[in-house]
């Protein structure tokens, strides 16, 4: 069995930096927000495709001054010896505070000078203990004495207060230009060139699979220059493809990915990007912006209303729902753009059916079962494979390529996977050959999340019958019956106009905002411009910042300036990954040091050279360890001169990613028995060899043998003819097979114990010693024709 130790490793990793003599930080445990196991356990919740579905809740208030540590004041107020007054009357000093503390005339001060009630309670009790001291001040102690003996105006204290107040508490004394400075109420404005512009904004609107996106992409293609945005790299893959494939050379730019047409490598006229990566600066003739309504996602709304109000392009096609055409016109009523609205219907009817699935047995070609976490799409698939169900998987996790090799296995008419098992990761950019969505739960599984809602049902239901693919029609249905019911309940559900879209402060100001606060931690400057951000609360709403925060506070006892630890906090970190955080913080802590990260520090903490995961815990594993090269590139995008190595970490994702794809196989093995594995092994092998293979003929007609579902009998004999094992080793010993392919078959053979327990006939692990070809394959006839001997 393959063990797995990178994981542990990467966990060690975290100690031993800590432990580094003038290492700091890796305060990350005591700082980090709990731990996956104090949170639901439904994983799907943390996919961040799910994500993608949130709305905003409203916010909880929040003062400022509980997060900021006050200043020690009171020897500012005790620093001369003699009071030059005489003792004062303590108990005539307590009335005179007490009136203080009860005069409406000083609540209307506080009032003005930002001082709340809650900041009065902390301010006032440490300034009335400094005035009851013995050596007070000599300003302070004579007004005292005077408001004591002649019970003057307790208002002619306020100015002391005040000042106490400000000493303690500094932001007191710059709130007017930190209002200034958070006052969001005109972001239209915030793009100057844009405005200079009349935008012409042509929304299109309908269904899923109403053909939106294709009007919107007429545009682009025609345009001299173009951008489309959208919210996953995948998306805008297969757009960047579909471009260049139609003629119009088209540049990707995701967060950890920029590609260009040109050989060259200069920029071109059309970009595919991911919403985030905007390019607000150049002029464009055409802009597309997909799923727009996502401008009121909690967490990520900010990108979508950043690109609509910024973007410096003639012509901006806008897609997506019908619920977001009211918010866009009044944005664009703001941004003084002209609007038309082209509705759409769907283009293939879908039906959701009376009945529910019920058994696996009636599970058929074409359908999608959808699941809400990623164990029980293991536990879905192992059940289907058993009985003979050939299955692809796609979750939020696995690697864009991945999902892509797994979404063109079920797609592939030839190929005998016909179903596909998925979380609501396929509710947006892929296009799969689905005929049915079957949702195996209609529920997160946990109390937060609860029941989904109806926009997830309708977007995942609308993968089925997609036009331009093989089923004219789509169906929708429910495994079980109990939730058929809900189902339909969902789907009638009234689509509810989108309200506001999200803000975010930009970097600059930020900057700023930090400027004037430079002792507070960036985890408090962003707990404080969110509670101080002022905004139009008819249109807009401000975006959570809970990632940010969380990121900010595991790299916050860094030096890094704090524009870097902004930058930092951008990073697409799973903060549920104690991995991902360590790796994170060990990589700010370098950078500070200015060590340049480097692809051989990268491996030898990863472990390289990795092994095959056979395990849903390993591959889970392999996933982080992918996601912390995702976080490297990310970062060799901002920071080329510490983040050094970028291709070399391109080169070791895509080795990860062809593991990642075969351990996803070797999971599903794991459920099954020596006979059901072998049928599975031989049919995967076959299909592999047969895509690459010139002699593809050849092996097409054992391939085609080997798609029944029975699996092989005991007492069969060994012939030519119905051994497809047999028949694949003579093909392979006349040379059919190139390195990449034996190499994979070297990991398949993993699967087969009895030749794990004989390893010493080839050597040691298939997956290090590069067997000898020729040894493997005579060893496997030997084991096939010693099998059906038996
Ligand atoms: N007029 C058309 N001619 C040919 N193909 C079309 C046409 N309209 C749409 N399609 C194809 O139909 C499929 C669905 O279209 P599209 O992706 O534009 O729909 P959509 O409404 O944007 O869907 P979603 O909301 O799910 O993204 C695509 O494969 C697209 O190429």
């Amino acid at each position: 069995m393959a063990t797995f130790r990178t994981l542990s490793m990467l966990k060690q990793m975290s100690t031993t930096w800590c432990r580094r003599k003038h290492a700091f930080v890796c305060s990350s445990y005591s700082t980090r927000p709990p731990k996956s196991e104090d949170k639901p356990v439904d994983s799907a919740s943390k996919d961040k495709r799910s994500k993608l579905f949130v709305k905003a809740k409203p916010k909880k208030v929040l003062e400022i001054h509980s997060i900021i540590k006050p200043s020690s004041v009171v020897s500012k107020y005790r620093e001369c010896e003699e009071t030059g007054g005489g003792e004062l009357d303590k108990d005539a000093v307590k009335m005179v505070l007490e009136e203080f503390s009860r005069s409406s005339e000083i609540r209307t001060l506080c009032r003005e000078n930002d001082i709340s009630p809650d900041l009065f309670r902390t301010t006032f009790q440490s300034f009335s203990t400094m005035c009851l001291e013995d050596k007070l001040r000599f300003d302070i102690h004579l007004l005292l004495n005077i408001l004591t003996i002649d019970k003057g105006d307790v208002g002619m204290l306020f100015p002391y207060y005040l000042g106490y107040s400000q000493e303690m508490f500094p932001h007191l004394k710059s709130m007017n230009m930190l209002k200034g400075l958070t006052d969001l109420t005109s972001p239209a404005q915030w793009y100057v060139e844009t405005r200079a512009k009349t935008r012409k904004i042509v929304m299109h609107v309908g269904p899923t699979n109403s053909g939106k996106t294709y009007h919107a992409m007429k545009r682009f293609l025609k345009a001299e220059s173009a951008t489309y945005c959208c919210p996953l790299r995948l998306l805008a893959m297969e757009i960047c493809n579909s471009s260049n494939d139609q003629g119009v050379p088209c540049d990707l730019k995701t967060g950890e990915l920029v590609t260009f047409a040109d050989e060259n490598n200069q920029p071109g006229n059309h970009v595919a990007c991911t919403v985030e990566m905007t390019n607000l600066k150049d002029n464009y003739d055409v802009a597309v912006i997909d799923e727009i309504q996502m401008i009121q996602n909690l967490d990520r709304g900010w990108a979508w209303t950043q690109a609509f109000l910024g973007l410096k392009a003639d012509e901006i096609h806008v897609c997506g729902e019908e619920a977001a055409v009211p918010l866009i016109k009044n944005l664009a009523v703001l941004t003084g753009d002209t609007v038309e609205v082209n509705e759409y219907t769907r283009l293939n009817p879908l039906m959701y059916l009376s009945t529910a699935l019920e058994k696996y047995e009636n599970v058929m070609p074409g359908d999608c079962i959808i699941c809400f976490s990623k164990e029980v799409i293991f536990d879905v698939s192992a059940e289907l494979n058993k009985r003979g169900v050939l299955t692809a998987i796609i979750y939020g996790n696995l690697p864009p390529a991945t999902k892509i090799a797994q979404a063109k296995q079920f797609n592939d008419p030839l190929d005998p996977c016909k179903v596909l098992v998925a979380t609501d990761a396929v509710g947006l950019g892929l296009n799969l050959n689905i005929r049915r969505i079957v949702f195996h739960s209609l529920s997160k599984g946990n109390r937060r999340w609860g029941r989904i809602n109806s926009s997830l049902v309708r977007h995942i239901a609308g993968r089925a019958g997609r036009f331009g693919h093989i089923y004219p029609k789509g169906y929708v249905t429910t495994f079980k019956k109990s939730d058929l019911y809900s189902l339909h309940e969902l789907k009638n559900e009234k689509v509810i106009p989108i309200q506001s879209a999200g803000l975010q402060p930009t970097p600059e100001q930020m900057e700023l905002f930090s400027n004037h606060l430079p002792d507070a931690s960036l985890k408090n400057l962003l707990i404080m411009f969110e509670h101080m951000a002022k905004h139009d609360k008819e249109n807009f709403f401000m975006c959570e910042l809970n990632q940010m925060k969380k990121l900010a506070e595991l790299i916050d006892n860094i030096g890094l300036p704090t524009k870097d630890k902004f930058q930092y906090s951008h990073v697409p970190v799973d903060t549920d990954s104690e991995v991902q955080c360590d790796f994170f913080v060990q990589c700010a802590t370098k950078h500070f040091y200015e060590e340049p990260i480097s692809i051989s520090w990268l491996t030898s903490h990863l472990g390289w050279p990795l092994e095959m995961p056979t395990t849903v815990a390993d591959l889970k594993d392999m996933e982080t360890i992918f996601n912390c090269l995702d976080v490297y590139l990310w970062l060799s995008k901002c920071y080329p001169n510490i983040y050094q190595d970028e291709e070399r970490v391109r080169e070791i994702q895509k080795e990860l990613e062809i593991w990642i794809e075969d351990g996803l196989k070797a999971c599903l093995f794991e459920k099954l028995n020596l006979a059901q594995k072998r049928k599975l092994e031989m049919q995967t092998l076959k299909r592999k060899i047969s895509s690459d293979n010139p002699e593809k003929q050849e092996l097409e007609k054992p391939a085609a043998r080997s798609d029944s579902a029975k699996s092989p009998k005991r007492d069969e004999k060994p012939n030519d003819k119905n051994n497809d094992m047999l028949d694949l080793i003579k093909f392979l010993k006349k040379g059919g097979m190139s390195e990449k392919r034996f190499k994979t078959l070297s990991k398949q053979l993993q699967f087969d114990p009895n030749f794990i327990s004989s390893q010493p006939l080839i050597g040691k692990h298939p997956m290090k010693t590069r067997p000898d070809k020729m040894k493997v394959l005579k060893y496997l006839e030997k084991m096939e024709k010693d099998k059906y001997q038996k």
